[in-house]
C-alpha cells in the first residue's frame, strides 16, 4: 500500500464532498481509487476535491475535482467551500486563492462560518460551453425530452460556469420532474459534447428560485453550487430575476451574487463529517482514530 493521504469527509448543503490532502505528494488519485471510496456507503461522495501544492504564482492550493465516476470536473462551488473550511481550521486563515484547470479563484470564510467563493465568469458561447453545434443565443436552445408534440422538458438556457450546465425551466415544482430518467439521457445528449450538469429551475420571485440537479459524473445530489450559479446567471440573463437571488436547493439555500463586474459569487455553508486517511491508487482507507491528530 503507498503512503496514506490525509482526508476529511464533509458536505455541502448535503453535495457529498471528500477533501484530499495531495500536498507534499507526488501522486494523484486515480479514477479508479475515486470510484472504489464512491461505492463504499460509508465514504460515499459527489467529488473529491484534491488539494494539492500550488502550481501558479500568487496562488494558494491548486485543486483537481474528482466526481464519483472517475471523472474530472472544472468547477465545484460546494466543493471548495468544504476545501475552504477544512483549511481555514487548519490555517487560521480565512481567505485563499486556489487553481483549478477552470482558473484561478478566491474564497473566503466568514465570520458567521458561511464562505464565499468566486465562482469566476460565466461563459455563454456555444463553443466555450461547449455544444456540439452552433447556438447564436444561448439563453435558450432547441432541445427537449418527452413527446415530441408534449415536451416534459425543453428549451433550456446553456451556460459554463467552468464546467457545462443546461438550466430547464419550470412553472411548478421541481421535485414532480422524473429527473432520475431524464438526467442521463440529458447528461449524455450529443448536443453535449463534454456532457453537462441538468438543473430543472422554478423561479418563485425576483430574488429566488428552487432548483434540482442531477451532476455530470455523479448523478442526483442534494446541492450543486456551479449549479445555482449557472440557474442565477441564466435566470437574470433571460429577465426572470435581478443579479442576486436565493437558489434553493434540496440541500438548502445558496446565495448567488453575480457581480458587475462578471463575477459570480456563491455564499453558503460548509459541515465537517469525519476524517480518515487513503490510499490514493486504490481508495482503501480507514478511519481517523479518536483523538489522533
Ligand atoms: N457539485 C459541484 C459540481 C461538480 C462538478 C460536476 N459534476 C461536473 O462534472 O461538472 C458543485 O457544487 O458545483
Amino acid at each position: 500500500m503507498a503512503e496514506l493521504a490525509q482526508f476529511a469527509k464533509m458536505n455541502g448543503l448535503g453535495n457529498e464532498i471528500i477533501v484530499a490532502d495531495m500536498r507534499g505528494r507526488a501522486d494523484r488519485v486515480l479514477p479508479g481509487a475515486a470510484v472504489a471510496l464512491a461505492a463504499d456507503p460509508a465514504t460515499r461522495f459527489d467529488q473529491i476535491m484534491a488539494v494539492h501544492d500550488p502550481r501558479a504564482l500568487g496562488t494558494d492550493y491548486y485543486v483537481e475535482i474528482i466526481n464519483s465516476d472517475g471523472s474530472m470536473a472544472q468547477a465545484c462551488g460546494n466543493g471548495m467551500r468544504c476545501v475552504v473550511q477544512a483549511l481555514s481550521a487548519e490555517t487560521e486563515r480565512s481567505r485563499f486563492i486556489f487553481e483549478t484547470v477552470a482558473g484561478v479563484l478566491d474564497a473566503e470564510e466568514h465570520t458567521d462560518g458561511l464562505i464565499s467563493v468566486d465562482m469566476g465568469r460565466p461563459r455563454f458561447g456555444w463553443q466555450e460551453i461547449p455544444l456540439a453545434e452552433e447556438f447564436r443565443d444561448t439563453r435558450m436552445i432547441e432541445l427537449q425530452v418527452g413527446p415530441i408534440d408534449a415536451p416534459v422538458l425543453h428549451s433550456p438556457s446553456v451556460v459554463s460556469m467552468g464546467n457545462p450546465h443546461a438550466v430547464f425551466w419550470v412553472d411548478g415544482n421541481v421535485n414532480t420532474y422524473d429527473l432520475e430518467r431524464f438526467g442521463p439521457l440529458l447528461e449524455h445528449h450529443p448536443i453535449f459534447p463534454e456532457r453537462a450538469n441538468i438543473t430543472i429551475a422554478h423561479v418563485t420571485a425576483r430574488d429566488a428560485m428552487t432548483i434540482r440537479t442531477w451532476e455530470r459524473g455523479a448523478g442526483l445530489t442534494r446541492a450543486c453550487g456551479s449549479a445555482a450559479c449557472a440557474a442565477a446567471v441564466s435566470a437574470a440573463r433571460t429577465g426572470r430575476t435581478g443579479r442576486q437571488v436565493t437558489v434553493t436547493v434540496p440541500g438548502g439555500p445558496l446565495d448567488i451574487l453575480w457581480r458587475e463586474d462578471d463575477h459570480v459569487v456563491m455564499t453558503g455553508p460548509a459541515e465537517w463529517e469525519f476524517s480518515g486517511r487513503f490510499d490514493p491508487a486504490t481508495g482503501e482507507w480507514e478511519r481517523e482514530k479518536e483523538g489522533v491528530a
